[in-house]
């Protein structure tokens, strides 16, 4: 049963999706400190939240069961994602759901400013009948700057040119030709934009490079007169540089639904003339927030039971189907990574995998992820899953390569993978047969066919006949028994350097192993240990 915890308001047709589905039990609670939130993720798998809930490093911190952060909407701020990914987490949201309410919010915030509804709406309030006072702008033949023309800023701009609006923008990742499908005049810089136009809202994520993007500076180089709309997120627009020019008049009117600090204890923007505050309602609509809810919960169900990567921040999105084809390479990469770690010495320097066949057209990054966490994975105290290794290998300066050709060998399907340790270099390679038999095909240049799972005793020795007996008797002496046997030789020719994997069930003594090394032609005896054929994949590990 996996746990699913719920600490922001979800609308009942997600938390339904959820509560139907047998495998999921829900834990809803609402109004947590962010103590309470990291107590309660020690028994969760995933988490669905909204804005309110901060998901900061100190919460994500040693939550080994925690695997999935689902955001029920876009913004993706109030989460830390470095630190979910370091931990292992995958982040996802739903992008889409609550494009078209931001953006009719955006719309009717604009059209409130451009003619006074919210102080019209408070004098009426106090039995005054001000018109005179209230005349507006017509929108209609004005110009509209939007920064950020992703989904939410195109559809602000097909709403805007509805309204006979000039529509002008700026986004770096966007080209002019595609600006221009879509009717909008794009600027290449921001600076230039900003002095164009009448009415000016923002959509983009607050990054570091678009923390502050509408300051002072650029504020003063606008028309005299301009409105400024913020639906994004609060520090995009600076809030005291705000609300000094809606105090000097250079700016007429200024509408936020999102602030710096939600909900804000500075009052100085909010109180400031001509300013019309929303408290962060652009998705609370019933329609987006039973979207985004339908969303999320099918996001996270999917993620836990069918291990389905669906709009991912920090991981490739990989759909179900495409997870159940790539889960035997995944393994196999695993595998790979953990029986490389226990054969290689010294500190890591690098790592080449090779995709060769049908493997080179899947996903190979996820099974080069997969690789590094099996061969991490003793290295560390941190559990090292597919997520975080190759942030690990980063850190440590490890460098991870990968190459691909589609052009299949002897095997249709082959992952070699050479490591460099300060010691030398040691290489392994794998494939699968039929739909999941893992199979160890070669080690360094000793061509083999070998089970990738269990116990594995290797050892390098000179072919020479009597040498197998004498192992089986040593092994049987130790009531160790050999499952399965395969030989590598140099060239394949009689009477050189040879190389035995011996899978065995169970342990095997370290007396066995004295015994097999004391052998004058047998060197470098290892007893590996991987995961039994039959673990389940857990693909995060
Ligand atoms: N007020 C509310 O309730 C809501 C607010 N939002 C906010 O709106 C933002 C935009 O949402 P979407 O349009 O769905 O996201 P999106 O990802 O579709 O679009 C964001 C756009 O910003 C552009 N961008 C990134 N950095 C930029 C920069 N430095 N300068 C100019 N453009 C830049 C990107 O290229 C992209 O086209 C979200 O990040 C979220 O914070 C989203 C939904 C509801
Ligand atoms: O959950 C909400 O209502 C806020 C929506 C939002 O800001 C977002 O989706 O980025």
């Amino acid at each position: 049963m996996y746990r699913v915890l719920i600490t922001d308001n979800l609308s009942p047709a997600g938390l339904k999706v959820l509560e139907d589905n047998p495998e999921i039990e829900l834990d809803i609670r609402s109004g947590l400190s962010p103590e309470e939130v990291r107590e309660a993720l020690k028994s969760a798998d995933g988490i669905i939240i909204r804005s309110a809930t901060k998901l900061t490093e100190e919460v994500l911190k040693d939550q080994p069961r925690l695997k999935a952060i689902v955001r029920a909407g876009v913004g993706v701020d109030n989460i830390d994602r470095a630190a979910a990914t370091r931990e292992g987490i995958v982040v996802m949201n739903t992008p889409a759901g609550n494009t078209t309410s931001t953006a009719e919010q955006t719309i009717a915030l604009m059209m409130s400013l451009a003619r006074n509804i919210g102080p019209a709406y408070a004098t009426m309030k106090e039995g005054k009948w001000e018109r005179k006072k209230l005349t507006g702008t017509q929108v209609a033949g004005k110009t509209l700057a939007i920064i950020g023309l992703g989904r939410i800023g195109l559809s602000v701009a097909q709403r805007a040119q509805g309204l006979e609006m000039k529509v002008i923008g700026y986004d770096p990742f966007m080209s002019a030709e595609r600006a221009a499908e879509y009717g909008i005049e794009l600027y290449k810089e921001v600076d230039e934009l900003v002095k164009h136009c009448d009415f000016l809202t923002v959509h983009t994520p607050l990054t570091d490079e678009t923390r502050d993007l509408i300051n002072a500076e650029r504020i003063a180089t606008m028309r005299p007169g301009v409105r400024i709309i913020n639906c994004a997120r609060g520090g995009i627009v600076n809030e005291d540089d705000l609300a000094d020019a809606l105090e000097s008049g250079k700016v007429a009117g200024a509408a936020c639904d999102v602030f710096t600090q939600e909900p804000p204890e500075n009052r100085r923007l909010i109180n400031a003339p001509n300013m019309l505050a929303t408290p962060h309602l652009g998705a609370s609509t019933d329609e987006a927030q039973e979207m985004v809810a339908l969303e999320a919960a099918e996001i996270i169900s999917d993620f836990l039971t069918k291990n389905e990567i669906r709009h991912a921040i920090n991981m490739i999105p990989v759909s179900g189907a495409e997870m159940a084809d790539l889960k035997p390479h995944i393994e196999l990469g695993h595998r790979l990574g953990l029986f490389l770690s226990q054969q290689t010495k010294g500190s890591l320097k690098n790592v080449q995998i090779q995709y060769r066949g049908e493997v080179a057209e899947k996903q190979t990054k996820l099974i080069t992820s997969s690789f590094a966490a099996g061969l991490l994975s003793n290295a560390f105290e941190a559990d090292v899953n597919i997520v975080n290794a190759t942030v690990f290998a980063k850190e440590r300066g490890i460098d991870i390569s990968e190459s691909r050709s589609t052009e299949a060998g002897t095997l249709s399907t082959l992952i070699s993978a050479t490591v460099e340790t300060e010691d030398g270099k040691c290489s392994a390679a794998g494939t699968i047969f039929g739909q999941d038999f893992l199979r160890l095909t070669k080690l360094d240049e000793f061509y083999l066919d070998a089970y990738l799972d269990g116990n594995l005793l290797i050892y390098r020795h000179n072919d020479v006949p009597g040498l197998i007996g004498y192992i089986g008797t040593v092994l049987g002496n130790h009531n160790v028994n050999i499952a399965h046997m395969a030989l590598g030789r140099l060239q394949n020719q009689p009477g050189g350097e040879a190389i035995a994997v011996l899978n065995v069930d169970g342990e095997v003594p370290e007396a066995a192993i004295a015994e097999v090394s004391s052998h004058k032609e047998v060197s470098c005896v290892k007893l590996i240990k991987m995961p039994p054929a039959t673990a389940p994949l857990s693909w995060l590990q």
